[in-house]
């Protein structure tokens, strides 16, 4: 797919701006404070309803305003797709072909995006909860029933987390209504549990190619999928589930004594394995560095496996934290394939002669002037 047309109104530092994008790569060039990132985060909000940097939606309006829009138009095989949302400070609203969407849920999925920031490092070494939203944020796009039996869950796991507190401190004694609330989360939790494993195994295959490839065919990556219930190929959604309610009925009185749901999704993770060992714990930078990219450019190809279209990709000031066999692998990766947007201070040597045909834009106190060829 391919956003074409994208306008702006009081969004951050940007007043009014229309842009029209070219299939390639969009490099977007432009000194520190001046709305390169400002840019990537609209696209990024246009594609999933919110920002990747920030939960609160009001630091989107311009200061001096009151709401702020995001418009663009989305090419894709099956024809032009027209999206639009609105930020005002008491919510806001998605529209798809002009008609308002009753739930945000049916709104994503319409614009895939991959982002792929410095910051993304801490997939492998940050903590748990950041893997935890990778893998939610990029399934979500991929497929809109993970998105709810996501959604549905966080939502009976924070009421079943209040019920198990109150039970705690005697507030509460009906036991009755925590089992209620321990099968509908079991419920949830396996459909999100093995359509995690679903999702990681096609990844793996995608991302071992690549990290094998980048690293000059010496290393060997593995994903493995960290939960509490045994997962494989052939494991159906309701063994999971028998298997989790069994947690859940097993440990009951240590999730009131904790005062919080102990078992489930919510305590997931993933470990990079490269060549066996745990690159978290024992990795250099380089290869961790390395298993970041391939993970990422594996969810392209992945995209594209599971919905018929590639994805944009949104590059933030990444080809300056990248080696030169890194920037070439990443850069002919894409070529060719996937719309890209590039957002850098100045354009290495590396990529301007790698980057066959690019399209720049230079950005300038919220201002795009496109550079004649
Ligand atoms: N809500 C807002 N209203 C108006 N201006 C804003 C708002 N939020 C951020 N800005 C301005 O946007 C600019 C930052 O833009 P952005 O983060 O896109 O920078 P950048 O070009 O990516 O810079 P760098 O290369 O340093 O990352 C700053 O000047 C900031 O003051």
């Amino acid at each position: 797919m391919i956003l074409t047309e994208l306008r702006l109104h009081n969004f951050r530092n940007y007043q009014d701006l229309t842009v029209h994008f070219a299939p390639g790569i969009n490099v977007l060039i432009g000194r520190n404070a001046q709305g390169k990132t400002n840019m990537l985060e609209a696209i990024y909000a246009l594609s999933l309803t919110r920002s990747h940097r920030t939960s609160n939606d009001r630091e989107l309006i311009n200061w001096q305003q009151q709401s702020a829009s995001i418009s663009g138009v989305v090419q894709k095989a099956t024809g032009k797709v027209p999206l639009e949302l609105q930020f005002t400070k008491n919510g806001k609203k998605a529209k798809v072909n002009h008609l308002e969407q009753a739930r945000l849920g049916q709104y994503i999925g319409q614009l895939n995006t991959i982002l792929f920031a410095p910051e993304d490092l801490s997939l492998v070494k940050g903590a748990p909860a950041v893997r935890r939203r990778f893998m939610d944020m990029e399934f979500s796009q991929m497929s809109s029933k993970y998105l709810y039996d996501a959604s549905q869950f966080r939502t009976l796991l924070r009421q079943r987390n209040k019920y198990l507190k109150q039970l705690k401190y005697g507030q509460q004694h009906d036991r009755v209504l925590l089992t209620v609330l321990s099968d509908q989360l079991a419920a949830y939790g396996a459909e999100v549990i093995v359509a995690r494993h679903h999702f990681l195994q096609h990844l793996e295959k995608w991302a071992a190619d690549l990290h094998y490839q980048i690293s000059l065919n010496q290393e060997h990556l593995h994903l493995a999928y960290v939960t509490q219930v045994k997962v494989g190929d052939e494991t159906t959604v309701d063994q999971a589930y028998h298997e989790l309610l069994k947690l859940y009925q097993d440990n009951q009185d240590r999730e009131i004594d904790q005062g919080t749901t102990m078992y489930g999704p919510q305590r997931d993770d993933i470990r990079f394995m490269v060549n066996d060992k745990n690159i978290q714990a024992f990795g250099s930078q380089g290869q961790q560095r390395t298993t970041a990219l391939s993970v990422k450019l594996a969810e392209i190809d992945l995209m594209k496996e599971q919905t018929g279209e590639y994805p944009l990709l949104l590059l933030d000031d990444v080809l300056s934290e990248l080696d030169p066999v890194r920037q070439t692998h990443l850069l002919t990766a894409i070529q060719d394939k996937v719309q890209t947007f590039l957002t850098t201070t100045s354009l290495s040597d590396v990529a301007r002669q790698l980057i066959k045909k690019p399209t720049i834009f230079e950005i300038k106190h919220g201002t795009l002037n496109k550079e004649e060829a």
